[in-house]
């Protein structure tokens, strides 16, 4: 199991994700979470982000689940450029073991590279990773406002957007 395993449904529910046209789950690890939004939202595609192989992982993962034509994934390094133009990028349980510079640097990195009108989504075990505060501190040195924060129970999802 995976920590998406047990939040990934909480996760489904806090946003209407079939509102984007595509995601990007950057650091995504073997897809869980991804194939559960795509489960839930027909029209909604996606890739993940991962290292090759964990992306390979995803991609099978994917596969299996009848979803190769609306998902996919692409092995990367999240310290480098992200793949650009999705309208969601992804970042769950990926933020809270990366320093502030690292984690100002990846969240940068995202705003350059999502869509005009879309976002980032920092989806973190509120009693893992950085609070609200420091957060917002943090989108705000990258470029990005905190433009809401859905409830997920144990898990936030924070809505970035560019101001
Ligand atoms: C804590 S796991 C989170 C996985 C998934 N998002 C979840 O919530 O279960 C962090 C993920 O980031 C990926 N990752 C870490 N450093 C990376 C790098 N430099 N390039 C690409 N992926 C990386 C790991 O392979 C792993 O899948």
């Amino acid at each position: 199991m995976t920590a998406r395993d047990d939040i990934a449904p909480r996760v489904v529910t806090a946003y209407d994700w079939g509102s984007l046209g595509d995601v990007l789950d950057v650091g995504g690890g073997d897809g869980t979470l991804l194939i559960a939004l795509l489960n839930e939202y027909p029209s909604l595609r996606g890739r993940v982000f991962d290292q090759p192989d964990l992306a390979e992982a995803a991609r099978k993962r994917i596969e299996a689940a009848g979803l190769a034509d609306r998902a996919g994934a692409v092995a990367g390094d999240l310290s480098a450029d992200l793949p650009p133009g999705a309208e969601g990028y992804l970042l769950a349980e990926v933020l809270h073991d990366r320093d502030d510079d690292d984690t100002r640097d990846l969240l940068t990195r995202c705003a350059e590279a999502v869509g005009e009108d879309g976002a980032v989504f920092v989806i973190e075990t509120v009693t893992r990773g950085r609070d609200l505060t420091a957060l917002t501190a943090l989108a705000e040195g990258a470029g990005l406002m905190v433009a809401d924060v859905h409830d997920a129970g144990e898990v936030a999802v924070l809505e970035l957007t560019r101001p």
